[in-house]
């Protein structure tokens, strides 16, 4: 029989997570899966349920990585919650399992991983696309994506000044609060954004709150909320005018209301610019439209799990 599953939770996750090991092993994920090799990452578009009475989705995000080992997947709910609510908009549980016996191997929070390694596959975004000589960073939203994001931006990068903007003035307060070097409280979306290098939307609105009227020749984007297909962050003038980039084509086509509503091209996947077949045009506005996928999860819970292992093992 196979020996009971190691339960890993959110303190410990929190503990054994570092953008250092994780923003490499993602940027080899997305590579993977960029090359369509059922060997290296089969992963299918996530199935969703509506939780109607909640306002909310349960959404099932498998990945298999074979050559790897690695079997995995995601239970995750989110939802539209109304602002002032303090229920969480993303709740979640990874489980990894042994694809040769099927057993479940570890379950570990998901709400940690969710957080860093959607931030980290942002950063990547940032990496490839943000011209060289960016200075200035804008956060449109101060919720719990929006302090991953500042951690793994601050971390990777030198920017001269951080700009965030939230609906409401608490959530700017407590965002500051929560971080360690100084940030600019804006009072519209527009002044955090004009003159910004780079852009991170991480709001739970459904109607655009970024307009490309706004944004500046050259500056990156990188859209992480709005990730069903009647919501937006983004209005259709910037997904019209910039390249757009998204993590996998198949969910972007699926899940994306920016994507589809907007009818923009999609460039590329991330995956495509790291395997080299698809260019980084760093010079002019780009989007990356981030919808989160099952192998970003696999490769996180594994590292999770790997470091959790080596700890236990140490005297
Ligand atoms: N692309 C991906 O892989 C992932 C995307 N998400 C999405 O990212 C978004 C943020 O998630 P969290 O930070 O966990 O949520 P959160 O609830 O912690 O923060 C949400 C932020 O959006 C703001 N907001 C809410 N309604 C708004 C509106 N109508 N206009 C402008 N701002 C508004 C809130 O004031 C708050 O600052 C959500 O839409 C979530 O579904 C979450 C996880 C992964
Ligand atoms: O990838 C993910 O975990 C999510 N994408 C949208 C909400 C949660």
């Amino acid at each position: 029989m196979a020996a009971p599953p190691v339960i890993i939770w959110e303190h410990e996750v929190e503990r054994l997570l570092h953008y250092r090991e994780l923003v490499p092993r993602l940027e080899e994920a997305l590579g993977k899966f960029s090359r369509r090799d059922s060997a290296e990452v089969i992963q299918p578009v996530r199935n969703i349920v509506p939780l109607q009475k909640q306002n909310g989705f349960l959404a099932l995000m498998p990945a298999y990585m074979e050559n790897d080992g690695v079997l995995c997947t995601k239970l995750v709910c989110f939802y539209k919650r109304e602002d002032g609510s303090t229920l969480p908009a993303v709740q979640a549980t990874v489980v990894l399992l042994d694809p040769e016996y099927g057993n479940v191997k570890a379950v570990i929070g998901g709400e940690v991983i969710t957080d860093m390694r959607t931030a980290a596959v942002s950063a990547i975004s940032a990496k490839l696309l943000m011209r060289p000589e960016a200075e200035v960073l804008a956060i449109l939203g101060t919720g719990k994506q929006a302090l991953s994001h500042y951690r793994v931006f601050t971390e990777m990068f030198s920017f001269k000044e951080v700009r965030v903007w939230s609906r409401t003035r608490e959530g700017v307060a407590r965002f500051r609060h929560s971080v360690s070097s100084p940030v600019t409280a804006c009072v519209s979306a527009e002044e955090a954004v004009r003159g910004a290098d780079v852009i991170v939307t991480v709001t739970r609105s459904t109607e655009p709150v970024l307009f490309g009227r706004w944004v500046k020749p050259g500056a990156h984007v990188a859209a992480v909320g709005a990730c069903r297909p009647n919501w937006r962050e983004l209005d259709d003038g910037l997904m019209k005018e910039a390249v757009v980039y998204v993590d996998s084509r198949e969910g972007a086509m699926s899940e994306s209301g920016d994507v589809i509503l907007s009818g923009a091209e999609v460039f590329a996947e991330l995956g495509d610019v790291i395997n080299g077949t698809k260019p980084a045009h760093r010079e002019k506005k780009t989007v990356f439209k981030s919808l989160g996928m099952g192998v970003q999860d696999a490769v996180s819970a594994k590292l999770v799990l790997d470091q959790w292992k080596a700890k236990a093992c140490q005297p």
